[in-house]
């Protein structure tokens, strides 16, 4: 069963909490003592905190409660509660591991839910192993999802950022929350979100794409609401929007922080009420959709900048998917590439010989600013322009590829054909370690944590890739 506790001054609210929690089947304790609550967290593995901002506690108030909670106990899912909402301390709290910041007074069906998403969140974060594991050696490596219309295999990957992610798509799918996807251009963010749809159970209903970004400030609103005959010049005749194209599916919303602050509001609404409007008419039509969007800008600082509306932001974040870049997925490029390759033989009607090692070697030192749209195209292009059956080398690769070539010819690893693949594990190891390393300046045990590996198992490595530290 399920921990929680409530930590605030007013007993009404501790009471109140308890009430509702205890009826779903959770066991609930309470405080009106910050210092309290603290001996109790560090008594009892508590798997979420309900814990009020402004505790009038002389010698512990919320702020540092909840920051002390989260150092005694990482795993522990925490709410912040405020009466007086600022966006500034919500994201300050945020970036400090706060699970979420919310505003009182709250209702039963909210706190319910809160509490379930913060169960999941601790899922999600915790070292325990997870209820499911999409990335095990007997999970498939891929799988087919429609692509702007096509079907195009999509590769899990087996690298560590590439099990986290598909252990998030894996539990956030069946729930209806809707989802903020962040990633760099190309990295996958509308793959992903068709991914989430196909393991919905809207999966049979409609997945509606629309980029945000190539919407103009007029015609914004008539994409997402529609409109009527003669709403405005142009409009010759009616138009279903893309709300009511995707009901009973999921709406996916690409570049969302574009859309204007007006077609914001409008969207806050439709989202709220569950009901639209089309443009020029006067009746509104219920509809039942799940919200995905996705940005590769950071919405947070969108929303601090005052670019994107705070309460537009909240309403949708109610999960959010980080989708990696490519550089840091480098243990999955073989992966891609034999995927891409299988793909271009089957649209070439042409078949290829192997990837040469010297490909795989400057792939391995290559930035990949356009991430796994860029490999496709890289792919695309090499085995064009290699004879057929012949290997892919790396006498195609494009020009902006030439320093990775070269800086992987100087680090003495390129030239040679045997054994390349351990080699080119190798030195993805060797990249990775560093990498981390670096981020944590030095320091073993963090980078062993942050690898997921056991700080023998890092000397080991360190030793057997020659790395003095
Ligand atoms: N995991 C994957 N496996 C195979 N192909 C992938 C994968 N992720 C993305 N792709 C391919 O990479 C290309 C870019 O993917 P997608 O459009 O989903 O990226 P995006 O992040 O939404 O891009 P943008 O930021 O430009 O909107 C597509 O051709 C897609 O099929």
């Amino acid at each position: 069963m399920s921990t929680i506790l409530i930590v605030d001054d007013e007993i009404q609210i501790c009471t109140l909490l308890t009430k509702i929690l205890s009826k779903e089947g959770y066991e609930v304790d309470h405080s009106v003592s910050g210092t309290t609550a603290l001996k109790m967290v560090k008594e009892k593995l508590y798997d979420v905190v309900f814990c009020d901002y402004r505790l009038k506690d002389k010698e512990i108030d919320g702020s540092v409660l909840s920051l002390k909670i989260r150092e005694l106990s990482p795993p522990t899912g925490i709410v912040v509660m405020t009466g007086y909402p600022d966006v500034r301390v919500a994201i300050q709290l945020i970036k400090n591991g706060i699970y979420d910041y919310v505003v009182k007074p709250l209702n039963a069906a909210q706190v319910i839910l809160l509490t379930q998403k913060a169960l999941l969140h601790k899922a999600l974060t915790s070292k325990d192993p997870l209820p499911v594991a999409p990335a095990s050696p007997e999970a498939p490596v891929s799988t087919l999802v429609s692509h702007r219309g096509t079907l195009s295999q999509f590769v899990y990957g087996v690298g560590n950022a590439s099990k986290e992610l598909h252990v998030h798509i894996k539990l956030i799918a069946p729930t209806d929350y809707s989802v903020v996807i962040l990633g760099e251009t190309g990295t996958g963010k509308e793959s992903v979100a068709q991914l989430i749809h196909s393991q919905s159970k809207r999966k049979n209903k409609p997945f509606v794409a629309i980029d945000c970004g190539s919407l103009s400030r007029e015609l914004a609103c008539s994409e997402l609401f529609g409109h009527e005959k003669g709403a405005f010049t142009g409009a010759i005749q009616a138009k279903t929007g893309a709300f009511q194209e995707a009901h009973g599916g999921t709406l996916f919303l690409d570049e969302i922080g574009n859309l204007s602050y007006e077609v914001q509001t409008a969207l806050l609404r439709a989202i709220q009420e569950r009901v639209v409007r089309p443009v020029g008419s006067t009746r509104e039509t219920p509809v039942d959709i799940r919200i995905i969007v996705a940005s590769n800008e950071d919405l947070q600082q969108a929303v601090l900048n005052g670019r994107f509306r705070d309460d537009l932001y909240y309403r949708l974040n109610e999960f959010s998917v980080n989708v990696p870049p490519l550089r840091a997925r480098r243990d999955d490029l073989p992966l891609f590439v034999n995927a891409f390759k299988q793909m271009i033989e089957a649209e070439l009607n042409r078949e290829y010989g192997e990837v040469s090692a010297e490909v795989y070697q400057a792939f391995y030192h290559y930035g990949w600013p356009g991430n796994i749209r860029e490999l496709k195209n890289v792919m695309r292009r090499i085995c064009l322009l290699s004879t057929n059956e012949g290997p892919v080398t790396t006498a195609h690769l494009p020009e902006e590829m030439l320093p990775a070539l070269k800086e992987a010819e100087a680090t003495g690893t390129g030239g040679t054909t045997e054994e390349d693949l351990k080699n080119v594990s190798r030195q993805a190891e060797y990249k990775k370690i560093m990498d981390v390393l670096q981020q944590v300046h030095y320091n073993k045990s963090e980078a062993a944590r942050m690898m997921n590996i056991d700080r023998k198992t890092l000397y080991n490595k360190l030793h057997t890739l020659n790395i003095v530290l």
